[in-house]
């Protein structure tokens, strides 16, 4: 009973965000999809069972294009709802920030940091689009890779993967500018403010091509931030329609790094740690002195792992609280700190912030939803607010189901899976987490 609601849970959540389809109809996938078996064997799609994320299933639909996963056990004999398997792909992360933010430092931190670990850094240059595609592997003495691609990320993945598998742990995508794109925008503001580093497409990379999705799962968004610049980009005024791009890298972080402290002052950090937990209240956030953090905090991030995705929100709110250092009089100091007793802080910050256009909202409520309700409010929001909504992560108790389910997503793009058994005396409650415009 409980299976086949779970069954049907995760294919509604999939079938009321391709409505106007067959979610069907355009299925790729790498396996027969299981969660969907009664109706897996009137498909065809091509098989390769050895592959390593066998467990996920993809749906794609023609533009106006969405994309969903969700993820199914790849062997009819395993307890579907309750056991993942292990998803072998290379892991990548996504370093983004304004220009000049620290996104080269960091790098280099990575690359020359003694971490034991292989990493490929693939610098993504967004250059002319005649651009020759040309690019460099190079092989670094602590074993890492680093790599210049200029134009085709897809193609750099791709050739990294076939190439190199095997000599590398983990990929580090930056998103940066080549000096004849910073000679563009120096010359075209238009042009600048437009797209400037703005992660979304190449989070959409990882689903939308199969080269890439069948051997690289994307493991988190990084996204950097100058502690000393960030206050005067975050209060840019755009015109109407137009999205603040450091507003919309901090909305697709896992994790934020607030970087050059050395240059301000505690308050001004404190004053901006609050604007950016207005933005983005999923993503944890440490403050670093020329990118200097712990490899672990911007390699093994799970943001875009189900299985963590409502258990690493609960680490941030513990985070947040030890994050929320002070500066009282001439005292550094940090403690633990409620954030609902801001207000009796003075922060000597300004108290003038513009609305930045784009919030979190978080859902909590106990109790077991209705599937057909859940899936109309859910499955109506995406249909018609998905460009607006930059990540959304949830967990929801369906009643009848006895697994969790959980979800996450980016725009169109829509994952989710049963999770492990809820415990017998755990309360069944649900939490929604959206960042997107106000
Ligand atoms: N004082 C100070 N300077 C820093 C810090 N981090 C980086 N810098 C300096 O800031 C400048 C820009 O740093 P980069 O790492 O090149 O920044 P980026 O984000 O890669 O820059 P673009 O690729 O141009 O977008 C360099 O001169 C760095 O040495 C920091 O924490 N404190």
């Amino acid at each position: 009973m409980a299976s086949s609601l779970a069954t049907e849970t995760a294919t509604t959540f999939l079938s009321f965000t391709s409505r106007p389809q067959n979610p069907f109809a355009k299925i790729r996938t790498t396996v027969p999809p299981v969660l969907f078996k009664p109706r897996a064997r009137n498909l065809s799609c091509k098989t390769t069972p050895s592959s390593s994320h066998s467990k996920f299933i993809a749906f794609r639909v023609p533009r106006p294009y969405r994309r969903f996963t969700v993820s199914a056990s790849a062997s009819e004999d395993s307890d579907l709802f309750t056991k993942i398997p292990p998803d072998n792909r290379s892991p990548a992360s996504i370093i983004t920030g304004f220009l000049g933010s620290g996104k080269t430092t960091l790098l280099n931190h990575i690359l020359t940091a003694d971490h034991g670990k292989r990493i490929a850094v693939i610098e993504n240059e967004l250059v002319a689009a005649k651009s020759t595609g040309a690019e460099d592997i190079i092989m670094l003495n602590n074993g890492c890779l680093s790599c210049t691609v200029r134009g085709d990320l897809v193609r750099m993945i791709s050739e990294l993967v076939s190439k190199k598998k095997g000599k590398f742990d983990h990929i580090v995508i930056e998103t940066t500018v080549g000096s004849f794109e910073l000679f563009r925008l120096v010359v075209n503001l238009k042009f600048y403010f437009s797209g400037l580093a703005n992660p979304a497409p190449i989070i959409q990379t990882f689903y939308a091509e199969d080269a890439i999705f069948n051997e690289v799962k994307l493991d988190g968004v990084v996204t950097l931030v100058d502690a000393k610049h960030a206050g005067f980009h975050l209060d840019e005024v755009k015109p109407k329609g137009v999205v603040n791009e450091a507003v919309e890298q901090i909305a697709y972080a896992d994790r934020i790094i607030v970087n050059k402290t050395d240059l301000v002052g505690g308050p001004q950090v404190a004053s901006l740690v609050e604007r950016i937990k207005n933005i983005n209240r999923m993503a944890r956030m440490k403050r670093t002195e020329f990118g200097k953090v712990d490899l672990d905090y911007v390699l093994v991030i799970g943001g875009f792992d189900l299985e963590s995705a409502v258990d690493a929100k609960e680490d941030d709110a513990a985070h947040d609280r030890h994050d929320h250092d002070h500066n009282h009089g001439h005292h550094h100091h940090h403690h633990e700190h409620d954030p609902e007793h801001e207000h009796h802080h003075d922060h000597h910050s300004h108290d003038h912030t513009h609305d930045p256009g784009v919030s979190s909202v978080g859902i909590v409520c106990e109790g077991n939803l209705d599937l057909d309700k859940a899936n109309m409010w859910l499955g109506t929001l995406l249909m018609e607010r998905s460009e607006d909504i930059y990540r959304m992560k949830g967990l929801l108790s369906v009643r009848g189901m006895d697994e969790r389910f959980v979800f996450q997503g980016v725009h169109d793009i829509f994952q989710g899976l049963p999770d492990r058994m809820w415990g017998p005396d755990e309360p069944r409650v649900n939490k929604i987490v959206f960042i997107g415009k106000t």
